[in-house]
């Protein structure tokens, strides 16, 4: 039996309560509830947010066939195969099935075995610790938090203010997880980790893609190695990869049929459809914020107990606060907040929020992970040499070739990847570490762990990589930086 609520006028009191169900949202909930205390979520559109039905999940569900039949092509006898085309309509109907067909029944059942009440609807606040739902049939619901609010409402996409675009109907993230066909040319306009997934996805589902990038190369956020493995790659799979194309007008005559994207100096790429992957805006334009003196629109300051600054009742956790925008980081700033509220509510002495204390998501500083699901894949956690050196760190890069480790080659004949560890020479220990190559997320937890742990680098030469694994990688970086 849910707790959806009916159209009813009415006044509620939570001690706490959440604005957002996405991934981040419901985790706050799920631990509030662990320690005792009574709960609400609010949300507008699917339990699960936009990870479950736009983002993460269709996107790799998409992505896991392009992957597998690449890394599959890679090996002696099964080569062959393995050359067909990739069941498109297969694979958009698992993507369906992966996302449960837009459907949140199963969301809702977990809430209400753990005893969340749910309200559909937007919410927005109407005074400090005070929201109101405005639900689906017109009816309002007016909640009041005893102990805290957390607004968890995630982000949208950012268009960029260009001529004739709103009326060419681009793609976003969501048309780009969701189309239940596939373009004949596909043009994205991006090179971050949104582009480069959804490029590779729907290159190697049968769309000819072309990407615009604006800057010099793919994935800036990364060590540079990364996006020129990345572009390589995709180049010889038959994407046209542009770097230095600024667009400056879209043309779609009547909203339908082909698209044009006009560039700088005058040349133009036409195509089938257009998806502007280009960034994120926090979905805190229309929540109320004025009302407990904030800035609508603004991403939402947090310390590192989640607690917007300035607030002792208000928490923003998750892409809203604009720390990483990633499901897993947003998930363990849910954990600390869930606890951090709880410790408050009871008054507990034992509140800590020193670095690494159980109430403080000193992770966000210095070990956020990512995997970007491209091919090959590429992975990094904590500090890129020029970030580390910008910050002021003693440092030394450390790089490898994947070629040189045995596990490799067996993985994928002809593999090709790179590693780079960056080592903080005072302390060291590591500060960060990215890898590009086949396979290679599934070995960014051990660097997650190695950075996390500040696991001195004279301990790790103890830490023995099984042969022949990829991550003999850690093997031959540590040999190298011994000497
Ligand atoms: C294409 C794509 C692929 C991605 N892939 C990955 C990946 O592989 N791994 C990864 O870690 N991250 C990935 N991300 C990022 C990930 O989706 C986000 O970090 C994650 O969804 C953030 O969770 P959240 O709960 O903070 O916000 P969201 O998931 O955005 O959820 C916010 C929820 O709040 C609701 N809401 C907003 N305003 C209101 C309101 N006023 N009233 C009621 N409800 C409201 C929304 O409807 C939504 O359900 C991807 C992102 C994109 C775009
Ligand atoms: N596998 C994963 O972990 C995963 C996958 C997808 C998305 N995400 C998360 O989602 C977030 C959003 O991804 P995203 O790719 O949308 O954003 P992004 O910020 O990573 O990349 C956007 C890119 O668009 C470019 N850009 C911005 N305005 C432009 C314009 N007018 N014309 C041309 N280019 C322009 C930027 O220079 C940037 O390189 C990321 O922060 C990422 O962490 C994670």
């Amino acid at each position: 039996m849910t707790r959806t609520v009916d159209a009813v006028e009415a006044e509620h009191a939570y001690d706490v309560v959440v604005l957002g169900a996405g991934p981040v949202g419901e985790n706050v909930v799920d631990r509030v509830r662990a320690a005792g205390l009574s709960a609400a979520i609010v949300e507008s559109e699917l339990l699960g947010g936009e990870c479950s039905y736009w983002a993460c999940m269709p996107s790799k569900a998409l992505l896991r066939p392009a992957l597998a039949r690449s890394d599959a092509r890679k090996v002696a006898g099964l080569r062959e195969s393995v050359y067909g085309p990739l069941d498109a309509m297969e694979v958009l109907a698992h993507r369906d099935s992966v996302v449960g067909h837009w459907k949140d029944d199963g969301q809702v059942d977990w809430l209400d075995s753990i005893d969340v009440r749910v309200f559909r609807g937007h919410g927005r606040f109407v005074g400090p610790r005070r929201l109101e739902v405005a639900g689906p049939e017109g009816e309002r619901h007016l909640l009041t938090a005893r102990h805290a609010v957390a607004v968890c409402t995630g982000t949208r996409a950012v268009l960029p203010e260009l001529p004739g675009l709103p009326g060419a109907h681009p793609w976003t993230s969501r048309e780009a997880t969701s189309s239940d066909r596939v373009p004949e040319r596909l043009i994205v306009v991006g090179g971050g980790v949104v582009g480069v997934e959804m490029a590779t996805a729907w290159q190697a589902l049968g769309a000819k893609v072309t990407m615009l990038v604006r800057g010099g190369g793919l994935l800036p956020r990364m060590e540079p190695f990364v996006g020129e493995h990345v572009a390589e790659a995709l180049a010889t799979r038959g994407v046209d990869v542009r770097t230095g194309a600024d667009v400056t007008a879209v043309v779609r005559d009547g909203g339908t049929g082909p698209v044009t994207v006009v560039l700088e100096g005058g040349d133009h790429v036409e195509g089938d459809e257009v998806l502007f992957a280009t960034g994120r805006a926090p979905r805190t334009d229309d929540i109320g914020l004025e009302k407990v003196g904030l800035t609508p629109g603004s991403w939402l300051d947090v310390d590192d107990s989640l607690r917007v600054t300035g607030s002792d009742w208000l928490y923003a956790v998750g892409d809203v606060n604009h720390r990483a925008l990633l499901t897993h980081q947003g998930k363990y700033q849910a954990r600390i907040a869930g606890a951090a509220i709880a410790a408050r509510a009871r008054g507990d002495a034992s509140l800590d929020t020193g670095p690494w204390g159980a109430h403080a998501a000193t992770a966000d500083h210095a070990a956020v992970p990512q995997v970007v699901f491209s091919d090959p894949e590429a992975a990094a956690v904590g500090l890129g040499l020029a970030q580390a050196e910008r910050a002021g760190y003693r440092v030394r890069a450390v790089d490898l070739d994947m070629r040189q480790v045995a596990g490799a080659g067996l993985y994928a004949q002809g593999y090709r990847g790179h590693a780079r560890i960056v080592v903080d020479l005072d302390r060291e220990v590591l500060l960060g570490a990215t890898f590009v190559g086949p396979g290679i997320g599934e070995l960014l937890h051990s660097a997650t762990v190695a950075i996390a742990g500040e696991v001195p680098i004279a301990r790790l030469w103890h830490a023995v990589p099984s042969y022949p694994t990829l991550s003999e990688a850690w093997l031959r970086l540590l040999e190298a930086y011994r000497g």
